[in-house]
């Protein structure tokens, strides 16, 4: 059963313009102190806050539901945008859940944006004529304190549950399976997003950091974007941990030459060409995965290029239709896809919520961009949060080295949580 509940404005308040602005600053400085929006890159894209619009919606048709609301709000906008590109304009934060079926996914229209791409800056608002925020001026103050907890599973069921897992693969039950955990902090001060997301962005410039409806992260893992019929996606999977000096260049490359990383590496990429090809003319994957490397962990990655059908059914689809199609790859869930999910279901012991859900915007004309959570924690209360990591195991996946993968990874919000 579908549940959505939404709200939508008065429509007096039903025009919305866009102007230019040149410059627009450091996005993530204007954000309000709680209930920002974000979507930013190398000090690109968007930032967001007020809601105009808001729904939440979870059942077998969650995103198509919601893909129709936004198409029926934003025809109903009236709209002056002087920039006319990919996210100018009205546009709609979206956190979707990782099972949309049973979780909730969160759809939020601001009521401000403001934006950056290729240099040029603007502002969009509702009403005739929109004003640059003045950015927040900030004194990050004294770190807090903080204290971890564990989270569903203490670290030895964990590995337990990866043991359990390498056994059903072994049996030939399935291929891979993508496991994760969470760790439970809690902070002596409230917890202020904005300097979560400031360092985020610091320490993690070619991720995407985002923020919405509570929901943080910096991930460099991009599930698909639209820009008219150009489609994208930098997929990820296989991990090593950094080193120090000649160390750091030996974990990269046995990291690019290991046949376990790059078996996991290959199913991620096959689960999202095999789910897009059907709404493409053309779709490029190489046959080679690079290496990406972050300021905590180094990952095999992929970036598959697309272009959309001109004509028929898959001409028709919209960015949600699409990232409904794709999502979950095997990068957060595993191969085959249902029997990953029914041992996500038996093993890890949580409800993930949003996290390794899609994360992103779309604007009225269908351009947008998605990635998929990770890297991130969900705000719980003004003084707690919830962090997540996991990890891909395939034959041949060693508890002790997966856990020491998830603390290499949740060390990437612990740092931004930090002093
Ligand atoms: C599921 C996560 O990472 C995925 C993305 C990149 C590398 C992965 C890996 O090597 O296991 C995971 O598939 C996570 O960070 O929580």
């Amino acid at each position: 059963m579908t549940a959505a509940a939404l709200t939508s404005p008065a429509a007096a308040a039903r025009v919305v313009t866009t102007v230019r602005h040149d410059p627009v600053g450091d996005l993530l400085d204007l954000l309000p102190a709680t209930g920002g929006l974000s979507w930013v890159r190398r000090g690109e894209g968007l930032v967001g806050w007020g809601e105009a619009a808001r729904l939440e919606v979870s059942g077998p048709s969650a995103l198509a539901d919601a893909a129709r609301w936004w198409d029926e709000y934003a025809a109903g906008l009236d709209v002056a945008d002087e920039l006319g590109v990919p996210g100018s304009g009205p546009v709609l934060f979206a956190s979707i859940a990782f099972d949309p079926l049973a979780g909730t996914s969160v759809f939020v229209v601001p009521e401000m944006v403001v934006g950056r791409r290729g240099g040029a800056g603007w502002v969009t608002a509702l009403g005739p004529a929109p004003e640059l925020p003045v950015p927040v001026a900030h004194d990050d103050g004294p770190a807090p304190r903080l204290r971890y907890a564990d989270g569903a599973l203490d670290p030895a069921s964990w590995c337990a549950a990866v043991a359990a897992a390498v056994t059903r693969i072994d049996a030939g039950e399935l291929a891979k399976v993508v496991l994760a955990r969470d760790l439970l902090v809690s902070s002596d001060v409230p917890l202020d997003p904005r300097r979560m997301l400031r360092r985020l962005a610091a320490r993690f410039p070619g991720c995407w950091t985002f923020a919405v409806d509570g929901l943080l992260g910096a991930t460099p893992e991009l599930l698909l974007r639209r820009t008219g019929r150009q489609l994208s996606a930098r997929v990820l999977a296989g991990t090593a941990p950094r080193g120090a000096g000649a160390e750091d260049d030996r974990l990269a490359r046995a990291l690019l030459t290991s046949a376990k990383d790059r078996a996991e590496h290959a199913l991620a990429v096959d689960s999202l060409v095999q789910a897009l090809e059907p709404y493409c003319d053309g779709l490029d994957a190489p046959a080679e995965p690079q290496l990406l490397t972050l300021a905590n962990v180094r990952h095999l990655a992929t970036d598959v290029v697309g272009t959309q059908a001109a004509r028929g059914r898959a001409a028709g689809a919209g960015l949600l239709d699409l990232v409904g199609a794709v999502h979950p790859t095997a990068a957060v869930c595993g191969t085959p896809t249902p029997d990953a999910a029914g041992l996500i279901g038996e093993l890890e012991g949580m409800d993930r919520g949003r996290y390794a859900g899609p994360v992103g915007w779309l604007d009225a004309a269908g351009d947008g961009e998605f990635g998929l959570a990770l890297r991130c924690a969900e705000l719980v209360g003004d003084d707690g949060a919830r962090l997540f990591a996991g990890c891909g195991i395939v034959a041949g996946s060693d508890p002790a080295a997966e856990l020491a993968e998830t603390q290499s990874k949740f060390a990437a919000f612990q740092a931004a949580l930090e002093g």
